[in-house]
Formats: structure tokens, sequence, C-alpha cells
């Protein structure tokens, strides 16, 4: 289904928020779909996440955040379709080294000191970054000497992260990382993440609750509901793409204004209505309207568990279009 952006072009075609990416994407799903039991964690799931973004990825508890991010990672395999990395569609030795993946388990030897946990990471990692991963340390007050099974679980974050950024990746995975950190240290980190952006061009997928850091950190979203993804793109389109209505409409049916577009959420108290739309063309009525902020898209798209997809140009896989 196309829905139509702001400039009224649908938001299948190429628009001026098409990106021209020379790289292949850092993460293309084609169909994939997960399974455990008879229950699908994750299904009919097309997306390109480009290379070079910060993507947030998010959803209610239970959406399949961690599946993606797990399928990804290749700790699992797709029930069905394609998850291809950087243009490989096909599990290696290669394609892992690419890849780093910090999970809500941040799984460490407890037995192990710090020092000897960045030795396994720099004997398993051919493109090491010793002096990253020690820095990132050692701005946390945490001696390599320190027993890993001692540490805080904050501290523990910490160590994942510099385990993750030393390997170099060109994709760096995480989920819910900054969920045991405190402000101070999670600004840190959320600079960190930039200036490796900025720096090695490095992508990254981050599963996040925490609506308010992401805003100033990540360009690029996708959001999972029941289990599919129903946003991905770039903020900036995303948000453009919507539109925020309050009032009592003009006529005598405010609802009848609101049917010619997609409504994602809308409030009636008294006589008053809020309505975040997607507009398919001009608003009828004496709306006041104002663009969404991050957070009011967020909060109306994860209470809906079945609204219609929109995915922007650059995140979007074209029907009839080749595999990689
Ligand atoms: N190993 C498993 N066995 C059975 N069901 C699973 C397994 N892993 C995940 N699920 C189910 O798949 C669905 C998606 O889970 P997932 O962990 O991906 O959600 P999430 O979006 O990461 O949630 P949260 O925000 O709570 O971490 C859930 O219904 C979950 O119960």
């Amino acid at each position: 289904m196309n829905h139509s952006l702001p400039d009224g072009s649908p938001a299948g075609q190429a628009t001026h928020y098409a990106v021209q990416e020379p790289d292949p994407p850092a993460l293309e799903a084609r169909g994939v779909g997960r399974r455990f039991g008879r229950s699908w964690a994750l299904r009919d799931c097309d997306f390109r996440l480009p290379a070079g973004r910060i993507c947030a990825l998010v959803g209610p508890n239970g959406a399949g955040k961690t599946t993606l991010l797990s399928l990804a990672a290749d700790v699992l395999e797709p029930t069905c379709g394609t998850l291809s990395v950087f243009g490989d569609s096909h599990k290696s030795p290669a394609r892992r080294n690419r890849v780093a993946f910090v999970g809500q388990s941040k799984p460490l030897y407890p037995g192990f000191t710090v020092g000897e946990m960045l030795r396994v990471g720099r004997e398993m990692n051919p493109g090491w970054d010793q002096g990253t991963a020690e820095q990132l340390v050692r701005q946390g007050d945490i001696p390599l000497r320190a027993k890993v099974g001692h540490l805080s679980g904050g501290q523990r974050t910490r160590v994942a992260l510099a385990l993750a950024l030393g390997k170099r990746p060109r994709l760096l995975l995480l989920d819910e990382p900054m969920s045991d950190l405190d402000p101070r240290v999670r600004h840190e980190i959320t600079a960190l993440l930039m200036s490796e952006v900025a720096e090695h061009g490095t992508t990254v997928l981050m599963s996040t609750h925490m609506v308010s850091e992401m805003d100033t950190v990540c360009d690029y979203l996708v959001t999972i509901t029941g289990g599919r993804v129903r946003l991905a793109g770039e903020i900036d389109a995303l948000l453009a793409a919507h539109t925020v209505l309050s009032g009592h409409g003009q006529g005598q049916n405010p609802s009848a204004e609101l049917l010619p577009h997609t409504v994602v959420s809308c409030d009636r108290s008294g006589g008053h209505v809020t309505a975040l739309v997607r507009p398919e063309g001009p608003v009828a009525g004496k709306w006041i309207q104002h663009r969404p902020h991050l957070e009011e898209l967020l909060i109306a798209y994860l209470g809906v568990p079945d609204i219609p997809h929109l995915i922007t140009p650059s995140a979007r896989i074209d029907a009839g279009e080749d595999a990689a």
C-alpha cells in the first residue's frame, strides 16, 4: 500500500527524500520472518537500512526488536526470507567480522578480568583496535585487573561496548544499550557513537525506549509493532509525512473530515479532537495543525498494532527489484 508524503508524491516512488547510496545497504530484509513454535515473532519484514545511519529501533515490549537484531547478528536464523549485511546474504566469517552485537544480557565471562576480556576480543577479531577498547574502559575508571563478575550492570555494559567497538565493526547492533547507564554515561556513550559514525562511517542500529535521547542521536527510524515493520526511514521525512490536527473541525462531523486521511490516533475529549494523521491531500475543516514531535509520533504508533506501513524511498525495497 502506498501513502502520500507531504509533497503529494506517493511514498513508494522516488522523491527528494531519496538518498543515492553508493554502497550496498548496511542491512536489507526481504520477506524476513522468524517463528518460535507456532508464533511469529517477526514477519513480512521488508526494509533497508542505508550505510552510515544511526537508526533507532522502536517498538513495545515483545514487538520483535531483539529478534530482528539477533537475525542481523547471525545469532538466529530467519524462518523465511533473506537478510543481507552490506550486500552479503550468506552467513560467513567475513560477514560476522563486519558486525558487532551488544545484546541485553551482555554475555561476558564473570571469572575473567577486564584485561583478559579485551585479550579475548583481540584474539578473536582480525581488525581489533585495542586503543579504542581500552580508552572506553579507562574512561569509566574500570581497572583492567577488575573481575568482570564484580562489575556493576552499567560497568559491564561499558566493557561490552568496548568489546564491540574494539572489533571496529561496520554495523553495530545494540539492544537497549543505555538502559542501565546513568545520565552522564549515557551522554558520553551517545557522543561516542556519533563520533564513531563521523570518523569511521559505522552504521548503528539500536533498540531503545528512550525517546528523548534518541531524538538527538538518531537520524533514521524503524518501528515494529506486532512483529511487523510499520515505519522505516529518515526521521525528518517520517515526521514531515504526518500532521497533528486539533480543534473541532469545520462541519458537523469532524470524523468525516479525517476520512480521506490515514488516521494513526484520534483522541476526543468533549467536542475537542486531537488526531495524528498522514494527510493524503489537503485537510478540510478548520484545524490547528502542527508537525508532530518524535515522541508524539512514536506514542501514537506504538498504541496501534496494525497501522498500514510507511517506508520512505531510501528504506524501501521496490516490488520486483532483484535481490542483491
Ligand atoms: N527464544 C524464544 N522462544 C520463544 N519465543 C520467543 C523467543 N524469543 C522471543 N520470543 C517471542 O517473540 C516475540 C518477540 O520477542 P522480542 O524479544 O524480539 O521482543 P522485543 O521487541 O525485543 O521486546 P522487549 O522490548 O521486551 O525486549 C515475543 O512474543 C517473545 O515472547
